[in-house]
C-alpha cells in the first residue's frame, strides 16, 4: 500500500517559509523587506494564523451528529431481529452487540449532546446603550517609512491628547480606523497620559514596522460623506511649510509653486487645507494654508518689507527731467532711440521695409512692421530698468488661489487668444512668422494701431491701423489697447478690437506682449492660452544664435553680444518668477525648426485638448 500523501501545509507552515524567505531578501537589501519580516514573525500573527486554521478546520467538519437519537433507531433494530423467526448469524451478532448495556450507555450519552444546543448564551445588551457606542478601539498600521498621515493635539483643559487631523490618502487614512477627534489612550503599549505631544510624536518616530494604538473613538463618523465636492485651484503664489513657523506639521506640509495645479481634498478646517498637486502621483495629501491665512501670510509679509522708495517713482521723475519718458499711464511707455545707437556693426535698411511688408494668400502679416517693433523692444527695456513690479497682479491682497474647472473648447466656439511672451530677442517674433507662413488662413496677428501717417503702398488694416492722435488718445482713456506707446514721435499700440476682428472672423488670432499684459485679456471672452518661449541653457544660447540678428534701430541690426544674452537670461528669470502662474506653457526656443513644430502642436492641442481654465470664464455672471 502506497503511504497516504502529506497533508497540504497549514497557513502556519506557509508562514514560516514565507518569513524564511523574506529573511533572506533583508540580507539583500530589498526595500521594505524588514517591516515586511517583523510583522510575519509578530508573534499575535502567529497565534491569530492557529486560531484560524482550528476554526477552519471545524469548518470543514463540522461537529454535527449523525442522528440526533441513536438510542431510538437501535431499540427498532432490536425489535425488528427479535421479530424474525430465523435471523441469520448476522443478525444475531449484531442483536447482541446492540444489547450490550456499554454500547447502549454510548448510545443513550450520544443522543443528549446531540439535543443540546452549545451555542453561547449571552447576556442581554443593557437597554440605554447608544447604538454605535464603541468602548476602545485598537488599531494596528505598519509603518513603512511613509509618515503616518496624522497629526495629534493636546486638549489645554483636560491635558488630554486627540487625533487633530488625518491626511487624505496617507496610512491613517487608508486604514479608515483613526478619526480626528479620536482620544489617544496608549502608543505601542505606552499611556499617553500626561505627556506632551512632542513626545507622543518621539515614541512614535522611534516606532518601526508595526504601531499599535489605543483610542477612544469620537462620536460616529460621517466626515467622509459631509465633504464637500473637490475644488481645483491653480496657485498664484509660491509656499513652502518649512519656512512657516506657523504649520502644525511641517512634515505634512505640501510646498508649491505659483502655475501648480491643486486639487483640495479636504477644507474642514479653515486654516489648513489639505491638497494634492497635479497630476499626482502620490495619493497622499499634504497641507496647504487656506485662501484666508495664505492672504494674511501675505499681507504680513508685505508690510513687514522695509520701505523702499518706489523705483518707477523714481525713473519717473528722473525721466521728467531728461524728457525721456513723458507718460506711463496704463500699459503705455515712450520709448527713445539713442538706447540702440551706438553700434559697430551696422547693416542698413530702410525704415519699415522688411518682414512686416508680406503677404500671404492676400492676407496681411501684420504686425511685424520695424518700429512697432522696436517700439517693443525699447519699451521692454524701459520697463525693466525701470520698476516691474507697478504691474496689478502684485498686490499683496489678490488671491493666493484662482479656481479652475476643465474646460474643452467645442468645435463651434471661438478659438482661444493664442498669446506668446518671452525676453526680447528670444524669438518670439521669428517664431510667431514662420506660425502664420505656415498656414495664414488659419494663424493671424491683431492689427497694430498708428498715428504715423501711411507711406506710399501702404493701407489702413494691413499694415497698420493709421489713426488720428485724438482717436488714439480716446482709446487709451476708454482702455481699448492691450499694449501701447511712442516711438520717435509716434504711438503704437495693439487694441483689443483688433483682437476681437481676427477671433470673430473665425482664425486663430497669435499676439505677442509684455507679461503685465496678459491681465487686460485674461478674461472668458479671450479665453487666452499663454506660452512662454524661453531661452535655452546659456552654452545653447550661444551656440544657436550664432549667426542670428537683432534688430536695434530703424536702420540696424547686429549680432547678439554677451550682454544680449545675459539680459535675456535674466528676463527670463523675471518673467516666469513673476508671471509663471499664468503661463499654460513652456517651450524652449533651442532649434528653430523644433521649436516650431512645438509651437505648432500646442497651439492645436490648446484648441482642441481638455484644459484647466479659471472658473471665472465658465461663469454666466458677467
Ligand atoms: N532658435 C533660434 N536659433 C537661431 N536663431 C534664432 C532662433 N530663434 C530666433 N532666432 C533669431 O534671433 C533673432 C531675434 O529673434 P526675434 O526677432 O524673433 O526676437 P524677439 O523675441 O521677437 O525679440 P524682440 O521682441 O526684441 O523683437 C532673429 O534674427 C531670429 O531669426
Amino acid at each position: 500500500i502506497p503511504p497516504p500523501p502529506p497533508p497540504p501545509p497549514g497557513l502556519t507552515e506557509m508562514l514560516s517559509s514565507v518569513a524564511e524567505e523574506v529573511r533572506l531578501a533583508i540580507h539583500s537589501d530589498i526595500s521594505g523587506s524588514e517591516v515586511l519580516y517583523s510583522l510575519l514573525s509578530a508573534p499575535w500573527l502567529q497565534s491569530l494564523l492557529k486560531i484560524y486554521e482550528c476554526l477552519q478546520k471545524f469548518r470543514r467538519l463540522p461537529p454535527s451528529p449523525y442522528l440526533p437519537y441513536a438510542s431510538g433507531l437501535s431499540h427498532e433494530i432490536l425489535s425488528n431481529i427479535r421479530a424474525v423467526p430465523a435471523p441469520s448469524p448476522e443478525a444475531r451478532q449484531l442483536y447482541s452487540l446492540l444489547k450490550s448495556p456499554h454500547l447502549q450507555a454510548l448510545l443513550s450519552a450520544h443522543d443528549m449532546v446531540a439535543q443540546t444546543d452549545y451555542e453561547p448564551v449571552l447576556p442581554p445588551l443593557p437597554e440605554d446603550l447608544p447604538e454605535d457606542e464603541e468602548a476602545m478601539r485598537i488599531v494596528c498600521l505598519v509603518k513603512n517609512k511613509q509618515p503616518l498621515g496624522a497629526t495629534i493635539k493636546r486638549d489645554e483643559e483636560t491635558g488630554e491628547i486627540y487625533i487633530a487631523r488625518v491626511i487624505h490618502g496617507g496610512l491613517a487614512d487608508r486604514s479608515g480606523l483613526l478619526h480626528p477627534g479620536d482620544l489617544l489612550v496608549e502608543v505601542n503599549g505606552n499611556p499617553v497620559e500626561g505627556l506632551d505631544p512632542e513626545q507622543v510624536i518621539q515614541i512614535l518616530v522611534q516606532s518601526q514596522g508595526t504601531i499599535l494604538f489605543k483610542v477612544i473613538p469620537s462620536t460616529p463618523q460621517s466626515t467622509k460623506t459631509q465633504q464637500p465636492a473637490l475644488l481645483y485651484v491653480r496657485a498664484m503664489a509660491d509656499y513652502c511649510p518649512l519656512q512657516d513657523p506657523a504649520i502644525p506639521c511641517p512634515d505634512a506640509g505640501m510646498v508649491f509653486s505659483r502655475g501648480d495645479l491643486l486639487e483640495i481634498v479636504d477644507q474642514t478646517d479653515i486654516h489648513w487645507w489639505q491638497a494634492r498637486k497635479l497630476p499626482s502621483a502620490s495619493a497622499c495629501a499634504g497641507l496647504i494654508p487656506s485662501t484666508s491665512l495664505l492672504k494674511s501670510k501675505q499681507r504680513e509679509t508685505w508690510w513687514s518689507q522695509p520701505f523702499q522708495a518706489h523705483t518707477c517713482i523714481k525713473s519717473l521723475s528722473i525721466a521728467a527731467d531728461e524728457d525721456d519718458v513723458k507718460t506711463n499711464i496704463g500699459n503705455g511707455a515712450i520709448a527713445d532711440e539713442e538706447d540702440f545707437e551706438s553700434e559697430d556693426l551696422r547693416e542698413v535698411y530702410p525704415e519699415e521695409a522688411e518682414e512686416g511688408a508680406h503677404t500671404m494668400g492676400g492676407i496681411y502679416i501684420s504686425g511685424f512692421r520695424r518700429s512697432f517693433r522696436l517700439w517693443r523692444r525699447m519699451t521692454h527695456r524701459k520697463r525693466r530698468q525701470s520698476c516691474y513690479s507697478c504691474s496689478p497682479n502684485t498686490s499683496a491682497l489678490s488671491s493666493p488661489y484662482e479656481e479652475v474647472v476643465s474646460y474643452q473648447r467645442r468645435p463651434d466656439d471661438p478659438h482661444r487668444l493664442i498669446i506668446l511672451v518671452g525676453p526680447s530677442g528670444v524669438g518670439v517674433n521669428e517664431l510667431r512668422k514662420r506660425l502664420i507662413k505656415l498656414n495664414p488662413h488659419t494663424f493671424q496677428g491683431a492689427v497694430p494701431h498708428t498715428t504715423r501717417p501711411a507711406r506710399d503702398g501702404e493701407g489702413t488694416g494691413k499694415e497698420y491701423n493709421f489713426v488720428t492722435k485724438e482717436l488714439f488718445d480716446y482709446m487709451v482713456c476708454n482702455h481699448r489697447f492691450l499694449e501701447y506707446g511712442e516711438y520717435k514721435g509716434h504711438l503704437y499700440g495693439t487694441s483689443i478690437d483688433a483682437v476681437k476682428d481676427v477671433i470673430d472672423s473665425g482664425r486663430m488670432c497669435v499676439i505677442d506682449t509684455e507679461p503685465h499684459s496678459i491681465l487686460s485679456v485674461r478674461n472668458k471672452k479671450f479665453k487666452p492660452y499663454v506660452i512662454f518661449i524661453k531661452p535655452p541653457s546659456s552654452e545653447r544660447l550661444r551656440q544657436t544664435r550664432r549667426d542670428a540678428r537683432i534688430i536695434t534701430s530703424c536702420v540696424v541690426n547686429r549680432p547678439f553680444k554677451d550682454v544680449d544674452f545675459e539680459e535675456m537670461e535674466d528676463s527670463a528669470r523675471f518673467m516666469e518668477r513673476k508671471y509663471g502662474q499664468y503661463f499654460d506653457r513652456v517651450i524652449v526656443n533651442e532649434e528653430l525648426q523644433d521649436a516650431c513644430m512645438k509651437l505648432f502642436n500646442t497651439i492645436q492641442l490648446a484648441q482642441e485638448g481638455p484644459h484647466w481654465i479659471p472658473a471665472a470664464w465658465l461663469s454666466t455672471e458677467d
